[in-house]
């Protein structure tokens, strides 16, 4: 993937690392050095358009890494460059690894919910020209030696059928514990909680706690829509002009229709004992004249 600025002494090193400062590394001594925000500029250029080549091939509606959510997230990519072909001397990148640490709640294999802070397998893209030529172990296993995790402490954020390949054929990852969000854990998740699913600090005040297991892509389906499973419809007298949404089932994503009002108090209710509290519902309740302190401590 080549650029119209020089790729090569932007970043020195094969593999770039930046977090949400999107810092210019330091440059080689020698190079002429641009104003540091034209350098802040040509990386978040490179973001923007890793983000969009990564969604064109995974089908995605919006891209799910650019610049802009890089800078309001806590994420980490890794960005590797191509040494050897030297497109008029200005360099390409080959692809990219992006990771964060996100709180889920994942089921364990006795079907136990378990509220842990992985590090996530966000996005992951090799330029087309340049897949199954090995740059894409290489990206990983230094993101594995970085942030010091092993493949199986990690959760992958609803990964492609490449992806899973790529996982079992280099880290013999394949069984899978199932789970009822976005998130793929493999077996072996459980055995070692320390590192890299971080120690959670003491419980949160009820308004920091986040949708359950939310995963970065999310947002490409309904932005406003709350969460499974608030997004239910309400149960209706007449029969509805469209079927309802297919049913979830373990291992499966709930499926997401479009916004729909919120489901009867009752209904909430039983569905929120099943489920860790999310603030939408909070609010409903703490809104309800009917709804008792009894009531509210039954969704914890
Ligand atoms: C959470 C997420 O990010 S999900 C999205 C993951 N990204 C994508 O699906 C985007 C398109 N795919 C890619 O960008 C790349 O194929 C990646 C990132 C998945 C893997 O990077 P690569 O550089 O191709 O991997 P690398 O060369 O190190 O390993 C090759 C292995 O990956 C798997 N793989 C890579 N491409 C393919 C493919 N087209 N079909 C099937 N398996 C594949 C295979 O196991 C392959 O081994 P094989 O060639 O012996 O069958």
């Amino acid at each position: 993937m080549e650029f119209p600025f020089d790729v090569d002494a932007l970043f020195p090193e094969r593999i770039t690392v930046l977090d949400q400062h999107l810092r210019p590394p330091a440059r080689r001594p020698g190079t002429t050095t641009p104003a540091r925000v034209d350098l802040q500029q040509q990386i978040m250029t490179i973001i923007d358009e890793l983000g969009k080549a990564s969604a064109k091939a995974q089908h995605l509606p919006a891209p799910i890494t650019s610049a802009s959510r890089m800078q309001s997230n806590r994420h980490v990519m890794y960005i590797l460059k191509d040494t050897s072909a030297r497109p008029a001397g200005k360099g390409a990148i080959v692809g990219f690894l992006k990771v964060g640490y996100k709180k889920l709640f994942v089921l364990d294999d006795r079907e136990a919910h378990n509220e842990v802070e992985p590090l996530c397998i966000l996005d992951f893209y090799i330029h087309e020209s340049l897949q199954r030529h090995g740059h894409g172990r290489e990206l990983f296993q230094h993101m594995l030696q970085k942030e010091r995790v092993e493949p199986h402490q990690l959760a992958i954020d609803r990964p492609s059928q490449k992806l899973l390949k790529f996982l079992n054929k280099h880290y013999n990852l394949e069984t899978t514990v199932p789970q009822v969000n976005n998130f793929v854990i493999f077996e072996g998740f459980f055995a070692h909680q320390h590192p890299p699913a971080r120690k959670l600090p003491p419980k949160r005040a009820e308004g920091d706690i986040k949708p359950y297991s939310s995963s970065d892509r999310e947002f490409l389906k309904v932005a406003v829509e709350p969460p499974w499973p608030l997004n239910r419809a309400p149960r209706r007298a007449t029969p509805p002009a469209h079927p309802p949404p297919r049913s979830s089932s373990l291992g499966n994503s709930p499926e997401r229709g479009p916004l729909r009002p919120f489901v009867p108090e009752q209904e909430l209710l039983r569905s929120l004992r099943l489920c860790p509290p999310h603030p939408t519902a909070r609010l409903l309740l703490a809104t309800d004249p009917g709804g008792s302190p009894a009531q509210r401590r039954r969704t914890r």
